[in-house]
């Protein structure tokens, strides 16, 4: 290490000290690293020196903008490194002091804000070597470590380079692969690198972050919230005066919240909150009042706020990052309007953007020109935009890059221009301020991520309550139901209730309390089943689906490449099958053509036929029972509702009304018991058949070592399916790939359609 560095930086360090001394000023710690963490630059030896090998010298570095503290402790002299600000180029640009809090000049009596960053030497411990090439902040880094995310992901690896070097990104990259962390990181790290924020003073909002729904907003909320927890916990800050904790490790010690000492603790580092539709909009609005520097929102409930909140436009206007986040699925989800009008708060201020006019053309030159103005120009100003999805079509990403290329014959956008109408409309409208904002496209092709199965099963539309019943049965696991309208899931809930399934639903007709709770339930119960609207299609980060079932097909390939995406995660095994009906099938072609793939690669899954019989009459009770409850209940209803109606309209009701309720003689009344008691037999006996073992064809369950397949073996190796005696355990996969090499293997090509055909629209079950 050159020595004149370090005395430059010892110089630094008595003159901030001597400033110190004489004011009460807050003070605030920059970053405490090992020796070993410092950024290390390698210093290039001359030829003319005449060094190059065998002198005992491998290679020189040197170290610029360190501090070195030393600090007299009871072993010694103890010299300690702080590193200053981590700055990304637009920080340089936009903030030469370091502080875009607003509160450099913060007030005399503050409290001095301490932190002990723990001993993290991600060179020498290899901890973390994969993120090494990634200038993250230590303590980000720390966060990383704690979570186990010790690589990182395809299209983290891919945008940081990027996003870290202050340019704007167009994220592809399949679901579940980290897309979260991929835009999150740049902006924790950036919130990270400034001073701890004042306990006196409003942060200003940095980042904004779009997701189309209410549970993904939360989503990612809380996801940047661990991070940023982590880093709190690692941290150990404290307001001066508090009493120091000992042998802060990586794993860190207890926190202030922990240990419930909130008095002493300072206001997070980097605070993230979410405002959604559902949940009350007081509490967000105070929450925005406190200020927050990472807002996670809903277009909806966001636009709500901001219409009477000016502070929050203004703030919007001024944000450090903008996020879109799926965006494609914003549109659909109906807040087009919502998404322009935050976007237009988003816009440069002083000019208005350009939008190409394809109907003209540049020439070769002209064009030249331009792009070497643009790279000339550089940045605008300091809004870094970030697009992510798993499904951003390759026209519309051609189209956001073109975009910055041909310049002449501009189009104008205009604040007060007319509403966007398309998706690519709408996102040629995003302001990014780099001249040209990078696209990284890591998608796969036909949009299957690698450690997904997919499977069909085709049967009519009558059939599928009974081979969705068979599938839950046959391979036990989490599993995801996707039905297209909220109606199917009101029919399907109590029907798979009945048959003893812990079956929780998700749509958007239910409150968000429950629709959350829900989730949660789902999350933690062992072999439970989602039924859900396409409200979860999109980025839910459910941990350990095993299986995804498209019950109703769905209506796009982006759908289906994102309802697939809630299985398949973070590269896990996952399962996705559709349950064909014959007159869905067409539609099934298209979808599948539309990716540039065919029908035909999608195996069917193996059905025990013997098995399906057994449950074919279970399911045709349950439905009975299902049928006659509903009338029931609508019946009560019907009573209740011309009650309460005829009260509200001080109508006097028929009398033969009024007491049909007391009277036992009365026809109706009769009728009802006999009702009441049919309802009764048929659940018992429903609960009889649910109680008795379901025996495969061949299996004896008394003697286990006989019958034409004896299970004693598969007992004892544990290799047996609980609900369904003498099947072996198995995975939905692995059934499916034994179907497609027995039918390779043994069986001629013709033989099989055929055979296939006539069970495929055979059907199994009728509904009475
Ligand atoms: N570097 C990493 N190492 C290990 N796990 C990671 C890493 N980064 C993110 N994850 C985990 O991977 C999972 C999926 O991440 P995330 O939800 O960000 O995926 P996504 O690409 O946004 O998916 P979708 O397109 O479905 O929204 C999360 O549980 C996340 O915690």
């Amino acid at each position: 290490m050159p020595s004149s560095d370090v005395s430059r930086k010892a110089g630094l360090k008595r003159k901030l000290s001597n400033r110190l001394k004489t004011s009460s000023r807050k003070k605030f710690k920059v970053q405490e690293r090992s020796a070993d963490d410092l950024p290390w630059k390698t210093v290039r030896i001359p030829t003319e020196a005449g060094l190059q090998g065998g002198e005992g010298i491998l290679e020189l570095e040197e170290v610029e903008d360190v501090e070195v503290i030393y600090e007299a402790t009871e072993g010694g002299r103890v010299a300690k490194f702080h590193v200053i600000e981590n700055k990304t180029p637009r920080d340089e640009e936009r903030d030469p002091d370091g502080d875009e809090t607003g509160h450099a000049e913060a007030a005399d009596n503050e409290p001095i804000i301490v932190e002990d960053l723990p001993e993290f030497d991600c060179k020498s411990a290899k901890l973390l070597p994969e993120w090494q090439e990634f200038p993250l902040h230590v303590k980000v880094k720390m966060a990383l470590h704690s979570k186990g995310f010790s690589t990182p992901t395809a299209i983290q690896s891919a945008s940081l380079p990027f996003s870290l070097s202050g340019r704007d990104v167009i994220g592809v990259a399949q679901t579940g692969s980290g897309k979260t962390l991929a835009y999150g990181l740049p902006i924790l790290h950036h919130l990270v690198s400034r001073p701890r924020p004042s306990p006196s003073h409003k942060r200003p909002l940095r980042a904004l972050i779009l997701a189309p729904t209410r549970e993904l907003a939360l989503q990612v909320s809380s996801h940047l919230n661990d991070i940023s927890y982590s880093m709190e916990r690692l941290t150990n800050a404290r307001l001066s005066g508090a009493s120091t904790k000992e042998g802060s490790s990586m794993e860190g010690s207890p926190s202030e919240a922990e240990t419930g000492k909130e008095a002493n603790k300072p206001p997070p580092h980097v605070s993230v909150a979410a405002i959604v539709g559902g949940m009350s909009s007081q509490k967000q609005r105070r929450l925005l009042d406190r200020g927050v520097d990472i807002l996670v929102a809903t277009p909806g409930r966001l636009w709500d706020i901001l219409q009477d909140d000016d502070e929050l436009a203004q703030e919007i206007r001024n944000l450090r990052f903008l996020v879109l986040d799926e965006a494609d699925r914003m549109i659909e989800a109906g807040h087009f309007a919502e998404l322009e009008n935050i976007l237009r708060l988003t816009l440069k201020e002083t000019q208005d953007e350009e939008i190409p006019d394809d109907t003209k053309t540049n020439s070769g030159a002209q064009q030249k020109a331009e792009d070497e103005e643009d790279s000339k120009r550089g940045v605008k100003d300091d809004l870094q935009t970030f697009v992510f999805s798993a499904t951003l079509s390759k026209d519309l990403q051609r189209n956001l890059k073109k975009k910055f290329r041909p310049k002449g014959n501009k189009k104008h956008y205009k604040r007060d221009q007319a509403p966007a109408t398309t998706l690519d409309d709408l996102l040629l409208r995003l302001d990014f301020r780099d001249p040209d904002p990078q696209v990284i496209d890591l998608s796969p092709a036909g949009g299957v991520v690698s450690t997904l199965q997919e499977a069909k099963i085709e049967c009519l539309s009558g059939d599928k309550d009974l081979y969705l019943y068979y599938f839950l049965l046959r391979y036990p696991g989490k599993s995801l139901v996707f039905l297209s309208s909220i109606d199917g899931i009101r029919r399907l809930m109590p029907l798979v209730e009945l048959l003893n399934i812990k079956a929780f639903p998700l749509h958007s007709q239910l409150e968000q309390r429950q629709r959350l709770k829900n989730l949660d339930r789902f999350t933690k119960t062992p072999n439970s089943v989602l039924l859900a609207t396409d409200i979860a299609a999109r980025g839910l980060d459910i941990p350990a689906v095993d299986h995804v079932i498209h019950f109703q097909i769905p209506r796009t390939a982006d759908t289906y490449i994102h309802r697939n995406g809630r299985t398949a995660r973070a590269m896990r095994k996952g399962f996705g099958m559709l349950m064909v009906a014959p007159d869905e099938r067409r539609v099934v072609k298209v979808l599948l053509n539309s990716l540039g793939r065919e029908e035909t690669e999608i195996p069917e899954i193996s059905v025990e036929l013997s098995m399906l019989d057994k449950l074919k009459y279970r399911v045709q009770l349950a439905k009975k029972i299902e049928i006659a409850q509903h009338k029931v209940k609508k019946t009560k209803h019907d009573r209740n509702w011309i009650k309460e109606t005829a009260d509200v309209l001080g109508v006097e009701l028929d009398s033969d009304f009024v007491s049909d309720s007391e009277d036992e003689n009365k026809p109706s009344n009769k009728r009802r018991k006999a009702q009441d008691r049919e309802m009764a037999a048929m659940k018992a006996e429903l609960k009889d058949l649910l109680s008795q073992p379901l025996l495969a064809k061949g299996i004896s369950a008394k003697y286990i070592t006989s019958g034409a397949r004896p299970i004693a073996d598969d007992l004892l190796a544990g290799q047996y399916n609980e609900t369904m005696l003498g099947l072996q355990k198995a995975e939905a996969g692995s059934e499916v790939a034994a179907v497609k090499q027995k039918k390779e293997a043994k069986v001629p090509k013709a033989a099989v359609k055929k055979e296939e055909m006539e069970e495929e629209w055979r059907g199994a079950s009728t509904v009475e």
